[in-house]
């Protein structure tokens, strides 16, 4: 049975080895799209649901970008950067958390899994959203951090080869991060908290080939610069 503990195959290929795990067994709930899941039609094809499917011509390509890491790796400003110059939709990865996570993680404690699973759940089907709405795809930010936490997101484009998932992980050290939020003003995330982020973090391993990593110790300019360029070249490579 699927479970929150059983690493889903990245591209066709299950992994060997999935990280750190804890012991509860949960299963994953279906997205509440059921529309999405492949029905047969009377003539024996197979469709997602969507409109464009079930015409002669193939749905245009789609892209989920999620932008990830802990808190501070700058997913906000890289985000907004992806989403303004490729000119797709930003889902604010914060502004899904219920009231109950943010007044935790305001207290300094850190949310557990259980507290996280219907965040994850509700993300994964606000970019289904956006892209049924017709864009050429959707930019969000979501911390991740484990990769379980990847595998709930990776449901999205089960059954639309059309939509194509791309994490861009932004990577650096602990010290680098707990300076960029000891300086931030006015975000309920305080720097007495990066450390838990980075006990959970489970860094995005070789087999998660949907993973870009960008090296975030760089400057804002760079960053940005570098996330915006990987993406380009990620585009291309799937064009067909
Ligand atoms: N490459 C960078 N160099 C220096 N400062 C940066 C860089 N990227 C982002 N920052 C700054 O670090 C802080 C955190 O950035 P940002 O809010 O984008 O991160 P985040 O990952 O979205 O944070 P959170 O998850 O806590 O919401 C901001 O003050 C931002 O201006
Ligand atoms: O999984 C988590 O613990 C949370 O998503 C946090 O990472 C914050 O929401 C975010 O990073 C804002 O600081």
């Amino acid at each position: 049975m699927l479970s929150y503990n059983t690493s889903v195959a990245v591209n066709g290929q299950r992994p060997s080895s999935s990280g750190a795990m804890s012991s509860g067994r949960q299963s994953i709930p279906p997205s509440p799209k059921a529309a999405r899941l492949p029905t047969a039609l009377s003539n024996g094809v197979m469709t997602n649901g969507s409109a464009a499917s079930t015409t002669d011509s193939p749905a245009k390509d789609q892209h989920i970008w999620l932008v990830t890491g802990p808190a501070g790796c700058g997913k906000s400003t890289v985000a907004k950067h992806i989403a303004d110059s490729l000119q797709l939709p930003f889902v604010e990865g914060d502004e899904y958390h219920p009231k109950a996570n943010i007044e935790k993680m305001s207290a300094g404690i850190p949310l557990t899994d259980a507290d996280r699973w219907d965040w994850l759940t509700a993300l994964r089907e606000a970019s289904i959203n956006e892209l049924d709405k017709g864009s050429d795809g959707v930019v969000l930010t979501c911390s991740a951090l484990k990769r379980k936490y990847r595998d709930v997101i990776r449901v999205a484009p089960y059954f639309t080869p059309n939509v194509h998932l791309h994490f861009i992980y932004l990577d650096a050290p602990e010290e680098v991060l707990l300076q960029r939020v000891s300086a931030r003003q006015n975000h309920y995330m305080g720097a007495n908290m990066v450390h838990s982020q980075f006990e959970v973090l489970e860094r995005p391993t070789a087999d998660e080939v949907d993973v870009i990593t960008i090296d975030v110790t760089q400057s804002q300019e760079a960053v940005k610069a570098d996330a915006l360029d990987q993406a380009n070249k990620t585009m291309d490579s799937t064009r067909s």
